[in-house]
């Protein structure tokens, strides 16, 4: 618990965590001198040795004070971490998810990376602040009182160091029955955010398809997972509780019988039992109160491992120095890539792409064509770098992406994907994401050659219009408009483009079409093309087949080849009716 927190504390408030401890520490030992100190003095007052009495009191006093100093140096050191573990630990995670590889997000649900970017968080805020102390202090007081014992009578010293492991081990075995509901209960949290954020978004096909109920029912039966799994939670902390209360209490009895056996026998005189009696009531409190917070304890440590498992997943490899590329020059040699643990599945029966080479000069157009799943999108998400090829390198200007890094590789492309996400911003911000540094005047030009000005004509609040989450204001012929403005705005050398394969209505279709021809001149542009005209006017064309290159040329050259690309083509240009003579592309 203690390591998975301090993993969590920001390394520039690492430096408080000694203090933090020794604090702790001095607060624990402290505390149970001063119990201890109970002993002695009881004796004397009861004793008629007033003399004793009173230097016993100043030790308890001197005892007390130091407890308040380190109790203020431990509350104040607290509040300083746990204030800058809520200003880090979000960002942290949140840069942390930005350069995991995409394929950590097939794996790991919105509904579970929210859950511990907020719920686990929120649990482990506390920890420094309010909870550790009464758990360490739990430990030191009772040992600390069980020595010092050691001077008063040593029987009674070893009974309280026997009880000691006995009560550890019923505290444990109760957590860990506690522990596996607690992480039940925070699955099940997480599957029901994952349904209820899905719900949401799927209402328009919900009720396009009238399969609004059934899936009502799964929102439903997984919060009624949800309300099960709280509930054992709750039962199941029960048990552990009330058996180490009982146990707690039986220690104590067993203290005080052991106490009295001794006096009876005339080992202890009067006095100093009722000390002990009152020192062994002291002895158990510190575990009474830790038993009562061990339920926000057990939260906080299964939120302290997700946190940490979020933190440990692998991210992409950066350089340390990373390389400048010579030119806009994209070339894949030998690529082998699957979609398997690590996105490093390059096991030759799960690879989606196969040895692919290919060089898109400086500057020049490859359309990449193929039937459905052979690979396309795979092809442009690699050259963007969202994933790592697991044989075989991809260069740009001469440079492994590996030692140009994903920022750099970043800033080469320009990408313009199907699956358009717009931001719940203004028009305005969405087309900035482009380039975040742009003027109003450099966004406004980027969106006029996209003709999203037309757009914004027609919306309430003109530029300012929020688009809704994802976009949802807006037809997905106007998404792909702000897609290519933003695309514009950022003006790379090098332009990836996943072409629409639904036709849009004319008039977004003219608008694309437009926006598209003035972001890819003059640049080096892969474009998985599904246009007869893209296809045509290509540089040159590489015919993907189950994740394999099997045939490259020009649209002349492949046609004369008459292989796999002259016969879809001919289905093709029979299927849409399309004339060459007629196309402007
Ligand atoms: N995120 C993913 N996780 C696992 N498998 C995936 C993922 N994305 C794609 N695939 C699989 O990889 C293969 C190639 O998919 P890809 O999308 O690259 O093909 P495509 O040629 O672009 O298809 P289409 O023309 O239908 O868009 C498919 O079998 C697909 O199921």
């Amino acid at each position: 618990m203690i390591r998975d927190m301090i993993r969590l504390v920001p390394d520039d408030k690492r430096h408080i965590l000694p203090r933090y401890f020794a604090a702790v520490l001095v607060l624990g030992v402290a505390q149970g001198l001063a119990y201890s100190a109970l002993a002695p003095l009881l004796t004397a007052v009861f004793g008629g040795d007033l003399g004793t009495a009173w230097r016993w009191t100043i030790a308890i006093a001197v005892a007390l004070v130091a407890v308040g100093i380190a109790r203020y140096v431990q509350a104040m050191a607290g509040m300083l971490i746990g204030s800058a573990m809520m200003r880090d630990l979000r960002l942290r995670l949140g840069r942390h998810l930005g350069s995991l590889p995409l394929g950590w997000f097939s794996d790991n649900t919105a509904g579970k990376t929210s859950r511990v970017m907020m719920a686990s968080t929120n649990e482990v805020l506390r920890v420094f602040a309010q909870l550790l102390t009464p758990l360490i202090t739990a430990v030191l007081v009772p040992v600390t009182v069980a020595v010092a014992m050691l001077w008063v009578d040593w029987r009674v010293s070893l009974t309280m160091v026997i009880t000691a492991p006995v009560l550890y081990l019923v505290n444990r075995v109760g957590n860990t029955l506690f522990a596996g509901a607690t992480e039940a209960q925070h699955d099940a949290a997480a599957r029901a955010n994952e349904q209820v954020i899905e719900f949401a978004q799927a209402q328009p096909v919900l009720r396009v398809f009238g399969t609004d109920a059934s899936h009502e029912r799964q929102l439903m039966s997984s919060l009624q997972a949800l309300r099960t799994a709280i509930r054992r939670a709750l039962f199941a902390s029960v048990p552990g509780l009330a058996v180490f209360t009982i146990v707690v209490q039986l220690t104590f009895m067993l203290l005080v019988w052991v106490v009295v056996a001794l006096a009876s026998d005339g080992d202890l005189t009067v006095p100093t039992a009722i000390a002990l009696i009152t020192v062994s009531s002291r002895f158990i409190e510190p575990l009474s109160q830790a038993a009562d917070l061990s339920s926000a304890i057990r939260r906080a440590q299964v939120a302290a491992r997700r946190i940490n498992a979020l933190l440990d997943a692998e991210t992409i490899a950066e350089p340390a120095e990373p390389l400048s590329p010579a030119g806009s020059t994209l070339r894949f040699d030998g690529v082998t890539f699957g979609y398997g643990k690590n996105n490093r599945d390059d096991d030759d029966n799960t690879a989606v792409l196969h040895s692919v080479d290919f060089e898109a000069p400086a500057g020049t157009t490859t359309a990449v064509v193929g039937p459905s799943g052979s690979g396309k999108t795979t092809l442009l998400r690699l050259a963007a770098r969202f994933y790592v090829p697991g044989q075989g390198g991809i260069s740009i200007g001469g440079v492994d992406l590996a030692e140009l890094g994903t920022d750099a590789a970043l800033k080469q492309v320009s990408l313009v994907f199907q699956d358009v996400y717009l931001f719940d911003q203004s028009v305005m911000e969405n087309i900035r994401v482009g380039r975040p540094g742009a003027t109003d005047d450099e966004v406004f030009a980027a969106a006029r050659v996209a003709r999203v000005d037309e757009i914004v004509e027609r919306l309430p609040d003109g530029w300012d219009t929020r688009v809704g989450e994802g976009g949802a204001a807006l037809s997905g012929g106007e998404r792909q408009r702000v897609s290519v403005a933003r695309a514009l705005l950022k003006d790379a050398p090098i332009v990836l483009l996943d072409e629409a394969t639904s036709a849009l209505d004319p008039q977004n279709e003219a608008a694309v079409v437009a926006g598209i021809r003035e972001l890819t001149r003059d640049k080096t542009v892969v474009v998985v093309a599904h246009r007869l005209p893209t296809i045509r006017h290509a540089d040159q064309i590489l015919f993907l087949d189950a994740g394999q290159v099997v045939e490259r040329g020009s649209h002349d050259e492949l046609i004369a080849l008459g292989g796999r690309y002259a016969d879809f083509w001919d289905k093709r240009s029979t299927a849409s009716g399309w004339r060459l003579e007629a196309t402007t592309f």
